[in-house]
């Protein structure tokens, strides 16, 4: 009568950001929920570290934010990412658009295939576009120790080359042909602070199911996972590989291409670490950090020594910190050695004064790390 037939709707736009941890994917996201262009959209955030940041590093608009840190996409994937977006489906008319950012850790494949396998959420979604973002500055670092930063480069319809003021023209231009020669078919854009023209990135229809089918020809396989994943997810699963040997070979590893899903058989090893999975790069691991109010002429002297010392370990680093006497939040930020910080936004009424700091990386001395943070503790 009068209710709305939703079923009818028009499928929903769903965006998909990846980008290895740093590149630069929630500067993006930002970008897209303070622009003015009439839109509503919904982001779905999945973040790896044991306690959840990325939302506040989000900025307030009145979209809905839903954070999902249990674990990895791809281990939700089948459940919570199915569940919200089955919610967001629900009300018919609310949003333009839907936009999931994914851990720099994730792959790309498992949450663009949920909007495949599941009936009901592919009858009212539609895969518009993966983005990823890639970090110019650290991206041939990236390539030696991570398979992932190049698997999401492979799977990208649309690949942002960002931070391009922390690179030489001579050095960007070979960043450009490394990624074209990963992605030769998707489109390619340079950019500083995530800044692109929004145009380019969403209402693309730029998901290519012939592609993902060529980089992974199970994509479309509904039986991939038959495991159970718990909430912490420190596994090494069902992780099907895509590989991207298109029409080139110059760019072929010696990955084992027949890979076998049932199996969670990986096969393929060109890590000199032998991590053989993402996210479940067993070596990458988180150390959170939670305090009451800092000294700043403390706090800053020991994150800079620890940046310093330890940065190329340190693949990321965020934090919100509660200095004494500051009325306002202040975030700190960090991809290996580069470090920034700003205020946020003052405190609000009745906010804990609260210091959380996450950092992901690899060798990290999480004992030594709480106490010295501990040390920059305010005394009252
Ligand atoms: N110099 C420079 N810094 C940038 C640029 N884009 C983003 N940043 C900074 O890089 C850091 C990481 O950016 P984010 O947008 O948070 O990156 P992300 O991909 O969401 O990171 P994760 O959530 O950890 O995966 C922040 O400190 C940004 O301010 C850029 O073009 N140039």
């Amino acid at each position: 009568m009068t209710d709305a037939v939703p079923t009818q709707a028009k499928p929903i736009p769903v965006t998909v950001l990846t980008g290895y941890l740093g590149a630069g994917k929630t500067t993006l996201l930002n970008r897209i929920l303070t622009e003015a262009h009439g839109k509503k959209y919904a982001v779905i955030v999945n973040e790896f570290g044991e306690i959840g940041i990325d939302n506040d590093l989000i900025v307030e608009s009145d979209e809905e934010i839903y954070e999902m840190n249990n674990g990895c996409v791809c281990c939700t994937v089948r459940g919570d990412l199915i569940r919200v977006v089955e919610g967001l489906m629900r009300r018919p008319g609310r949003f333009d658009g839907i936009i999931v950012e994914t851990t720099g850790l994730a792959d790309p494949v498992p949450v663009a295939q949920t909007f495949f396998m599941d009936d009901d959420v592919r009858a009212k979604t539609e895969l518009d576009a993966v983005v990823a973002l890639v970090d110019a500055k650290h991206l041939p670092l990236r390539l030696k120790d991570s398979r992932e930063a190049e698997d999401q480069i492979a799977f990208a319809d649309v690949v942002l080359i960002n931070k391009t003021d922390l690179v030489t023209p001579q050095e960007l231009a070979q960043i450009e042909d490394v990624v074209r020669a990963i992605n030769p078919s998707a489109r390619v854009y340079k950019t500083s602070r995530s800044g692109v023209d929004l145009a380019r990135v969403l209402d693309q229809g730029a998901f290519n199911l012939e592609r993902a089918l060529e980089n992974d020809p199970h994509f479309l396989d509904h039986d991939h996972d038959d495991h159970v994943c718990g909430p912490d997810c420190g596994h090494d699963h069902g992780h099907h590989h895509h590989a991207h040997d298109h029409d080139h070979d110059h760019h072929d590893h010696d990955h084992d291409h027949g890979h076998d899903h049932h199996h969670h058989d990986h096969g393929h090893d060109h890590h000199h670490h032998g991590a053989v999975s993402p996210i479940h790069d067993v070596t990458v691991q988180s150390v959170s950090l939670r305090g009451g109010e800092m000294n700043a002429d403390r706090f800053f002297p020991w994150i800079q020594k620890i940046t310093q010392t330890q940065g190329p370990n340190i693949l990321r680093l965020k934090g919100i910190i509660a200095f004494k006497g500051d009325p306002e939040r202040y975030v700190v930020q960090g991809v290996h050695m580069i470090i920034e910080g700003d205020h946020q936004r003052p405190w609000k009424d009745g906010e804990k004064h609260e210091t959380r700091l996450v950092f992901i990386g690899r060798e990290l001395d999480r004992e030594k790390l709480e106490a010295s943070f501990k040390a920059c503790e305010a005394t009252a």
